[in-house]
């Protein structure tokens, strides 16, 4: 049985970066759904920190292609400031989105917090989606679709150099699981910056086991984990509360192997549960699914006792 330190419950109840409405009501819907409370009844020590402000999405259409950018530069500082001060007070972040776009202050302040450290630092990007669009090849002018670009150094300098220098996080410390949605211009980047992709087909003819096995492989004493979990990951039938689903996604069998094989690590040292959208949800059936996979993702398993 691993120990994990003290957690604090972080609410980002923004759509800011996203093209439906809805994912504003995210951190409720966890905090419904019994987030902390699972938590503690692992043994873990948990404090809900509330919610971040930020400012008002005013569903706008894109400029210069992106979406309300000078919003989502607010909403993601707020987000590293957070972040950052629960990793300098040694304890682990779990940022209830919101979109995906805040991994950006997330993640950033995460790097941040390892570089001063030297830490190792390994991201697990759990998704349908890469998120490695830009302004140029973006379909939507969604910042959601554009998070690990921007934290590799592909953005506008208000996200790119958010928390430090560009790039805040090297290609090759990122991981990304599920995905079966990349855009056309979005592949060719992703190709070209040489991004780790474990797709849907390679976990279809691997298996999720080996998928994972490989995907964690090198991680020691020294690596801090950070899982960034886009609730779009899931299969759309088990999760519909999302914007943008995609079919095809891990079954229920198979994330919860994924979240266990994290767990067996016992390096996990932030989380971000992101995308849930409440709105499109069915009696917060996919709220309460994230909390069962976060549950795993803290060690909960079927016949070990904690
Ligand atoms: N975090 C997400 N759900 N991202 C969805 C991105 C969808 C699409 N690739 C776009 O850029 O618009
Ligand atoms: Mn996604
Ligand atoms: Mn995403």
């Amino acid at each position: 049985m691993h120990t994990f330190p003290p957690i604090s419950l972080i609410g980002a109840p923004t759509d800011i970066g996203a093209g439906h409405r809805g994912a504003a009501m995210g951190p409720e819907a966890l905090r419904v759904a019994g987030l902390a409370d699972a938590l503690r009844s692992r043994g873990l020590d948990v404090i809900d920190r509330g919610n971040l402000g930020g400012p008002a999405n005013p569903w706008q259409p894109p400029e210069q292609g992106y979406r309300h950018l000078s919003e989502v530069v607010a909403w993601n500082r707020a987000v590293a400031q957070a972040v950052g001060a629960e990793l300098d007070g040694g304890r682990l972040p779990i940022l209830l989105g919101g979109d995906h776009c805040l991994a950006i202050g997330s993640i950033g302040a995460v790097a941040r917090h390892c570089r001063e450290r030297g830490k190792t630092l390994r991201v697990l990007w759990l998704d349908a989606h890469a998120d490695f669009n830009t302004s140029t090849i973006t379909p939507s002018g969604n910042v959601h679709g554009m998070p690990v670009a921007c934290l590799c150094g592909y953005g506008p300098r208000e996200l790119t150099e958010l928390a430090g220098a560009a790039p805040m996080l090297a290609t090759d410390a990122i991981r990304q699981i599920g995905i079966r949605s990349v855009d056309p211009g979005e592949k060719r980047l992703v190709r070209e910056a040489g991004l780790d992709i474990y797709d849907m087909r390679y976990i279809d003819e691997i298996g999720m086991m080996r998928a994972m096995a490989e995907a964690l492989d090198g991680i020691d004493a020294n690596t801090h984990l950070h899982v960034s979990f886009d609730v779009d990951f899931l299969d759309p039938t088990i999760a519909p509360g999302v914007g943008t689903t995609i079919p095809g996604g891990p079954n229920y069998r198979e994330a919860q192997l994924c979240m266990e094989m994290i767990a067996d690590t016992g390096r996990i040292g932030s989380l971000d549960i992101v995308e849930l959208n409440p709105a499109l949800d069915v009696r917060n059936q996919t709220a309460l699914l994230a909390v069962d996979l976060v549950e795993s993702l803290f060690g909960k398993s079927t016949l070990m006792r904690d």
